[in-house]
């Protein structure tokens, strides 16, 4: 190269020039990829969307889903990416898939955190995941086999990074068609996760646990601590002055009564407190087909104040159980349904033990196992427990097939509740049969 070439007065103008060409790319390749319908505030800012290989799905410029990684497909991937975050476990379609295979031999960094979808999803592991992908050098790759648990990880760092809520996060999950959406059990552990982080300023929910002694049930008060509006799950008719007690003393306004369904033991307290409080509404699930001044449908929430708890179908002891499941996911009031360590029985009241397995393992089991417990009853003193305690030790449940529950349940052999005579049509009336 001569040094008129070097020093050529056209050399500003060749780098200005090249300059723009670089800003033009580098621009487009990080132009904002805006899926349709997601509102603005979450529209990703790094979204990118390629093939690789039929097992791989690329979503995400830094962080990408995959599935069982060959040497090939390591190889196109290294010149990509600085790192690989393994989600495998050693069990069933994970095998195959190696934590410390191709990737570091081509030089990347890896890292491995066996997520366990049936028994391992908690607040802890999401923690770590996110902190694993903050400490990995970028860009990463996450791999699971199926891009399930992987794109759940995806979601959950795009999630944090954007402050996105529940629902936002949701949005987002849904409109990319993220495969994790499918799984209840990595859906409700990436909301919960969200909803954790996004009540944490807050201050705590108000929550008083109340008991009724002749039916041993449980009533339970929840409050929102800002507004002061408050709930009750299933109050019982002989307690409702107790109860109202309570709410007054707390300072709080009583704007529902709600059933988890409707009881062969007791008669409720919803019809007396919706009489009794202006503005409070008693309800119960629609399909009950019992009275009340609201019926609700499953996915339905119910508002107090700032807070409300999400109603999930859960039959199988009636036809019309519910759990209600708080906001942040960090309790579930489980009705008759999931019981610490049992459950409702299913043998009158259009119980089916089928249904009940559905429901508990679907809706209830696939809550993170932090999630607390809170019955309707319990006949041996326990208040509480937790999704993990259950998933492990319930006698019921843990480590049984659906046929091994249903031959549990239908041998159960209980004698039927004592008030069941009174109780059942009062409660077809909201309970105000027998006041
Ligand atoms: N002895 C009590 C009724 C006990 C009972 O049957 N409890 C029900 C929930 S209330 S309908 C139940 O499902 N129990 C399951 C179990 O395994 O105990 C009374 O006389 O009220």
């Amino acid at each position: 190269m001569t040094s008129s070439a070097l020093y050529s007065p056209w050399r500003p103008l060749v780098i200005f020039y090249g300059i723009c060409c670089y800003s033009a790319t580098a621009f487009l390749s990080s132009t904002p990829f805006c899926p349709r319908g997601v509102p603005k505030s979450i529209r990703s800012r790094s979204f990118v969307s390629s093939r690789l290989a039929s097992t791989m799905t690329v979503t995400a410029a830094d962080i990408t889903t995959a599935g069982k990684l060959g040497e090939a497909e390591t190889s196109a991937l290294s010149d990509k990416y600085k790192s690989v975050l393994y989600l495998a476990t050693d069990k069933g379609a994970d095998k195959g898939i190696e934590p410390n295979g191709f990737a570091s031999l081509r030089g990347l960094t890896t890292r491995h955190l066996p997520v366990d979808v049936k028994d391992g999803l908690s607040l802890q592991l999401a923690t770590d995941a996110l902190q694993a992908l903050d400490e990995l050098p970028a860009p990463a790759l996450v791999v699971c086999s199926s891009g399930g648990r992987a794109s759940a990880v995806q979601c959950l760092r795009k999630a944090t990074e954007e402050g996105w809520t529940k629902d936002q996060t949701l949005a987002y999950a849904l409109e990319m068609k993220l495969p994790f959406v499918k799984n209840p059990s990595l859906k409700d552990w990436v909301l919960a996760t969200v909803a954790a982080r996004e009540y944490r300023d807050e201050l705590p929910l108000l929550f008083r646990p109340l008991y009724e002694e002749t039916s041993w049930t449980y009533t339970f008060l929840l409050g929102c601590p800002v507004t002061k509006e408050a709930i009750l799950i299933d109050p019982v008719d002989l307690t409702v002055e107790r109860d109202l007690q309570v709410i007054k003393e707390m300072g709080l306004t009583l704007v529902a009564a709600l059933n988890t369904h409707c009881h062969a033991d007791h008669v409720t307290g919803s019809g007396l407190l919706a009489q009794k409080v202006p503005g409070c509404k008693s309800m119960i699930a629609k399909i009950s087909g019992a009275k009340a001044s609201v019926h609700l449908e499953s996915g339905d929430r119910v508002r107090f104040g700032r807070r409300y708890v999400e109603a999930r179908a859960t039959p199988g002891h009636t036809n019309g159980c519910m759990t209600f499941v708080t906001d942040d996911m960090k309790m579930a009031f489980t009705g008759d349904a999931l019981l610490i360590r049992g459950c409702g029985r299913t043998d009158f009241q259009q119980g089916s033990p089928e249904t009940m397995f559905e429901s508990i393992w679907t809706q209830i089991f696939s809550l993170p196992h932090e999630t607390s417990v809170y019955p309707g009853h319990d006949y041996r003193g326990r208040l509480m427990s937790t999704i993990g305690e259950e998933k492990r030790f319930n006698s019921r449940l843990s480590g049984k097939s659906r046929e091994e529950f249903i031959e549990i349940m239908n041998n159960l052999k209980l004698a039927y509740p004592k008030k069941i005579d009174v109780a059942l049509p009062a409660n077809l009336v909201d309970g105000l049969l027998a006041s």
